[in-house]
């Protein structure tokens, strides 16, 4: 049903990326070999998730995409009374999310929806997951959808966030940059590949580094801030209400 992402195989005038129909039927592989550990961190996201789901309560995925981190969540709830929604804007995304959630069967009931998590509603949450979204939000915006997410969070509920980080500083900035570069390389990407992939997420994709991050979730309010697994530029953190 998707196939594999060569959608920067041939020199083009390169556009501001965005999650459209194209980038869907590529997605799964594009992610495979674009982020190291993404099969883990997914995985990982959903005992996490089991860990810390409360009965009677809501679970978030926030900027779902096909609904890997929903399925991972959804097959370690043991608790009773869970709801999961999953949410993003991009139509493309949603449609082909519900089509492949509907492939696997489970009690937990899951609610798919198009809408953009700075104007969604949140609420009784035990776990709200942002699996590389966040980075996908304009700078400004950032501190009041942690602040909304915080608000929505039950005591004890967490924030699972993965994120591609910038260094510490220029000289560390480039060593993660090369190192998941030569990944990207030996998982089939070409030079050209990987610099128009570079161009079209320049202005979308704006990283902060490891320190902001834990900064701003300290500073709304979050009491544990954990960083649980690394590879190059690429973080998962749960931070504790
Ligand atoms: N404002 C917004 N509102 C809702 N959704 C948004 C918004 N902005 C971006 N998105 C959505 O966030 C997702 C980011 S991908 C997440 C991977 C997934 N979590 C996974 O575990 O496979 C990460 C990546 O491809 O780098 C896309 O589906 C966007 O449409
Ligand atoms: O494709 C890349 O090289 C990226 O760095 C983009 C990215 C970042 C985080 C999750 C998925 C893709």
């Amino acid at each position: 049903m998707t196939g594999k992402d060569s959608i920067y195989a041939h020199e083009q005038t390169v556009k501001d990326f965005t999650f459209d129909q194209h980038v869907v039927e590529v997605f799964p592989d594009m992610i495979q070999r674009s982020v190291p550990g993404y099969a883990t961190i997914v995985s990982t996201m959903g005992k996490l998730a089991g860990i810390y789901a409360q009965s009677n309560s809501n679970l978030y995925d926030l900027g779902c995409s096909l609904g890997a981190v929903t399925l991972s969540m959804r097959r370690n709830i043991a608790k009773e009374n869970c709801k999961i929604i999953a949410i993003d804007n991009s139509e493309a995304m949603v449609e082909r999310c519900k089509l492949h959630l509907q492939g696997f069967r489970s009690d937990v009931p899951v609610q798919v929806e198009l809408g953009d998590i700075n104007d969604v509603a949140l609420s009784n949450a035990s776990v709200v997951a942002m699996n590389f979204t966040l980075q996908f939000i304009s700078p400004e915006q950032r501190v009041a959808l942690l602040k909304k997410i915080y608000s929505a969070l039950k005591p004890g509920g967490v924030l699972l966030l993965s994120e591609k980080v910038r260094g510490e500083d220029d000289f560390n900035d480039n060593l993660l940059i090369d190192l998941h570069h030569d990944f990207k390389r030996a998982n089939g990407y070409s030079e050209l590949e990987i610099s128009q992939k570079r161009t079209a997420i320049e202005n979308v994709m704006i990283t902060d580094k490891l320190s902001a991050h834990h900064e701003r979730l300290n500073s709304i309010g979050f009491k544990q801030v954990q960083v649980w697994y690394q590879c190059f530029n690429f973080c998962s953190l749960v931070a504790v209400k």
